[in-house]
């Protein structure tokens, strides 16, 4: 059955009481979609299951449906029948009353007949959704057209008796049955009537024919029923199924028997009347609950219309919350992407790159170890080193020592403009090989005669004229870790490496690192054995060690020169110095005298009096007093120029140091000097690199902050740190105070230098330290005493050194757990000096006030200017009003002279100290 089922659309639509495009859609998301065959109201839906699912869907329609055709159906025959009485009392006037009112009688029995029809079947189209909905409209439709026959054409058949019945009633009852059967007798009756007109004949030969009937049946209700026979409600059903064709037989059946009807009519007597008043109530009751359905269903309707609305918020809500959802993811991977990316300059050392990528310097270095590279957490790497472990740990990189290079193009040297220049020098060598006894040699013997004083000022490098009138430009900072801190600012201001090996000690590992760090720098060497007029000297193993390094000097036929020197005797520093020479020939080492200066920073103080003072190395070009300039994230105009002589200078030519004055903010050692044609243009640039700087600092900070803190505890490890704030005189002592004490971190412990700078320690220090438990450590600097009490209030240490070595001793000892009492220094007193006399042969007298503690005589004091200090001795006299005294308290002013020292100024601190033992604090 299912297989043959079939509908057409637009009459599924009447059904439905539905549009055809709401059919196709339901279908559609019922996914029956493919149920359809053919297009448009003609469509016909062939799938049962479809069908019913459709009616399922559309219940309520098709009720509203059904109601709507029940009340249009019982109106139109409630007229049909007002007409057709209207109709037979005018023509047949002599007709019995009681006749006549029969016909509306039977007129509404047959609609309630046709009412009721409607409503069963929508009960049971609810009920059991079978094909009984069509049938049951179509019952609908042949009850309207009963009623007609009955007002018109009175010529009901037996199988149109039995629609009426099964219609009327979906039990047939025996009474019904009976009151058929009753009019059977009148069958002949039937049969003579057949013999008018059963087609569609003009309305006039219709009304007459209507006007016999009706006088028939009334004479046919008076004689009363009589059972003729018995329907067969099978057969009711078999049509049910067979509808649609139905209608068309049954009228043509229908018609030639009107007096059937009248039997129908007759049979419908007083019991009948009962029946229908029970169907009366049984309808109203139906209706009730119809209303009742209507209602709920309109509830329904508009709950899941508020639903759809409200599902219609929920989805733009929902849409909306995916759009920021989205946007924050790419936001987050624009984020990761810029947090995978490295923004170092070159040469930064093992344990910085670490920490910028937030992971275990000791994972960093097996990394290296794995590719073949030994490597200790403060080693500097190259770019391609650097550019390996960013890779393998997923980084991008992207070095930035360019911002010394941002917004300012240095035009390239055309080859005729230039000119030989002198040769820029470093010494590099192990501890105690012999530097600085060197340097000094060279320095002494090769002033200019006359110059008054020779080289007064350390302002970090030097030149020396040798007696044939050539240059050579020395770095005054010997050792290594100046120059790789140097280099590791992006400045490449060497251009050849004096190695110096003592004879007497052969190849050490920091000859062997100066080796590696010079090759690195791709930096030619000149080798100096030195300390050859020692007895125990062997410069020949010296030559071969350093073959085994691969150095190898001429004499084993190498291209390295190589002299034998006596920082002593004078012996070989003339040959080295030729030979100095001779390499920077070699190179070719030429600039442009005539052009704006380009230089490098190599050493920056604040100078009371002269503000920001910086050493600047001319590489090339002239740099003039009144030139405006960028010098990394600083900008300035040269105000002033000294050499290292203190003599003021108006020009400085290439490879030539000079303390320049003029600088907005104190520079950094290693960063670019470069003159620029304005001082706007200058500020401008200076600004612009500032912002890049903020960002690097920005995130070291963060990665400390969270990174470090959160892996750590992650990790549950039982880290030791040890955070320590760096300050020094100069910047060269704090670079290479710093790069030593970083050394000393092992595996366990790990020294972190949190900040580092030139001059006094400050309140803002001591709260760092504070807030990050560090230890400040000063070299040739003492705290103002406004950070010297806040250390106290806070419990910060500080250390303060004169001599490097002892600075990284006592941190390596306290690393070690080793740090045992011992004899250190304490501050006794300070004091103020607020005036100064000259005396005679005496030399210059402070006169002080005792700020703190007491001073007393031939205690070893130190004279602190801005915080540095300056000098360092004993008290050589001591007098409160001309009298001699042995002590002076604090609150008290005194006279005080300085054993040997007669630079003392107003506004100095003496700073009165000795020697005691005690515990030390530093402990790890
Ligand atoms: N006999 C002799 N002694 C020398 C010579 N050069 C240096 N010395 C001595 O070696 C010691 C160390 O010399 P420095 O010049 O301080 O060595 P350095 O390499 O500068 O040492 P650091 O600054 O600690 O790295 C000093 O006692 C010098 O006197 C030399 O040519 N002959």
């Amino acid at each position: 059955m299912a297989k043959k089922f079939k509908i057409r659309l637009f009459k599924l639509a009447r059904e439905l009481n539905v549009g055809i495009d709401t059919i196709e859609q339901q279908l559609g998301e019922l996914g029956y979609a493919h149920a359809l065959s053919g297009k448009g109201a003609n469509a016909v839906l062939e799938d049962e299951d479809a069908y019913e699912a459709l009616l399922e869907a559309f219940a309520h329609d098709r009720k509203v449906a059904a109601r709507l055709k029940e009340l249009r159906e019982a109106r139109e025959a409630a007229a049909r029948a007002a007409k057709a009485e209207a109709e037979a009392a005018e023509a047949v006037e002599e007709v019995e009353e009681e006749a006549v009112e029969e016909v509306p009688a039977s007129a509404s029995a047959a609609e309630e007949t046709e009412q009721e029809a409607a409503e069963t079947a929508v009960e049971e189209a609810t009920g059991e959704p079978e094909v009984e909905a069509p049938a049951a409209s179509d019952e609908a439709v042949e009850a309207e057209e009963v009623a007609e026959e009955v007002s018109a054409e009175p010529t009901p058949a037996p199988e149109q008796e039995e629609e009426v019945e099964a219609v009327a009633t979906a039990a047939a009852t025996e009474e019904s049955e009976a009151e058929v059967e009753a009019s059977e007798p009148e069958t002949p009756a039937a049969a003579e009537a057949e013999a008018a007109p059963t087609e569609e004949a003009p309305e006039s030969a219709a009304e007459e024919k209507k006007e016999e009937d009706e006088v028939i049946r009334a004479q046919v209700v008076l004689q009363g029923a009589k059972v003729v026979g018995k329907i067969d409600l099978s057969k009711v059903e078999d049509d049910d199924t067979r509808s649609g064709k139905r209608k068309r037989k049954r009228k043509r059946k229908a018609k030639p028997a009107p007096d059937e009807e009248v039997v129908k009519v007759a049979v419908e007597d007083e019991e009948e009347e009962k029946t229908r008043s029970k169907r009366k109530r049984k309808r109203k009751r139906i209706r009730r609950v119809d209303e009742e359905e209507v209602e709920q269903s309109l509830q329904e309707t508009l709950r899941e219309l508020e639903q759809g609305v409200s599902r219609i918020r929920q989805r733009r809500r929902r849409e909306r919350r995916e759009r920021h959802a989205q946007e924050r993811e790419r936001e987050a991977l624009r984020e990761a992407q810029e947090a995978r990316k490295l923004r170092v300059t070159e040469y930064i050392s093992v344990g910085e790159l670490a920490e910028l990528m937030g992971v275990e310097v000791s994972e960093v270095i097996s990394t290296l170890f794995n590719a073949g590279m030994i490597v200790s957490i403060n080693q500097r790497l190259d770019a391609d080193t650097i550019q390996f472990v960013a890779d393998e740990f997923g980084y991008e990189v992207e070095f930035i020592t360019d911002y010394n290079e941002l917004e300012i193009e240095i035009p390239e040297d055309r080859p005729e403009d230039l000119q030989p220049r002198a040769p820029i020098v470093t010494v590099m060598g192990h501890v105690d090989h012999g530097k600085t006894s060197l340097l000094d040699y060279i320095r002494k013997t090769n002033v200019v005669a006359g110059e008054a004083g020779g080289i007064t000022q350390h302002i970090g490098a030097y030149h020396v004229e040798l007696p044939d009138g050539r240059y050579i430009t020395f770095l005054d900072t010997p050792g290594h870790e100046a120059f790789t801190a140097m280099r590791a600012r992006g400045a490449k201001v060497t251009d050849i490496v004096i190695l110096v090996v003592a004879a007497d000690d052969g190849v050490m590992p920091q000859t062997i690192e100066a080796i590696n760090h010079a090759k690195a720098a791709g930096v030619p060497i000149v080798v100096a054995v030195t300390k050859i007029d020692k007895p125990e000297a062997n410069p020949q193993r010296v030559l071969q060690q350093l073959a085994e390094h691969g150095v190898l000097v001429e004499q084993y036929g190498g291209q390295v020169q190589c002299a034998f020197v006596s920082a002593k005797t004078g012996e070989g520093v003339d040959d080295l110095l030729e030979k100095v020479l001779l390499e920077a020939e070699l190179h070719d080492l030429k600039a442009n005298p005539n052009r704006p200066a380009v230089g490098t920073i190599i050493e920056s103080r604040v100078e009371k009096g002269r503000g920001n003072v910086a050493t600047v190395l001319v590489q090339n070009g002239t740099l003039r007093v009144g030139d405006p300039f960028v010098a990394g994230v600083t900008s300035g105009r040269v105000r002033a120029m000294f050499d290292e002589r203190g003599n003021r200078v108006e020009a400085a030519g290439p490879s030539i140091p000079v303390l320049v004055l003029g600088f907005d903010e104190l520079p950094e050692v290693g960063d670019q000097f470069v003159v620029v044609p304005d001082e706007k243009e200058a500020r401008a640039i200076a600004q612009k690199r500032q912002q890049i700087r903020r960002e690097q600092m920005l995130r070291k900070q963060r990665r400390i902050s969270l990174d470090e803190i959160s892996r750590r505890m992650a990790q549950g490890e039982r880290l030791k740190e040890l955070n320590l704030i760096i300050k020094g005189d100069v910047a060269g002592s704090v670079e290479a105070l710093s790069d030593a004490l970083l050394k000393l971190s092992t595996d366990e412990v790990a020294v972190n230098i949190i900040h580092s700078g030139v001059g006094a320690i400050t309140e803002s220090d001591v709260m760092l330290a504070s807030a990050s438990d560090a230890i400040i450590i000063g070299f040739q600097v003492r705290p103002t005493s406004s950070a010297r009490q806040l250390a106290e209030r806070e419990h910060v240490d500080i250390r303060l050194y004169s001599v490097i070595y002892q600075a990284i001793e006592d941190v390596r000892d306290a690393l070690e757990g080793l740090l045992s009492p011992e004899k250190t220094e304490q501050i006794v007193g300070v004091a103020e000096v607020r005036e100064t006399f000259k005396i005679p042969k005496v030399g210059t007298v402070a006169g002080c006030r005792v700020l703190e503690g007491r001073i007393r005589r031939g205690d070893r004091v130190r004279v602190i200017r801005d915080g540095v200090v300056i000098y360092e001795g004993a008290i050589s006299s001591l007098k409160r009003f001309k009298e001699d005294v042995r002590e002076v308290q604090s609150g008290y002013e005194c006279g005080m002279g300085i054993e040997n020292f007669n630079d003392i100024k107003v506004g100095d601190q003496i700073e009165a100290f000795e020697i005691v033992e005690q515990r030390r604090k530093l402990e790890v």
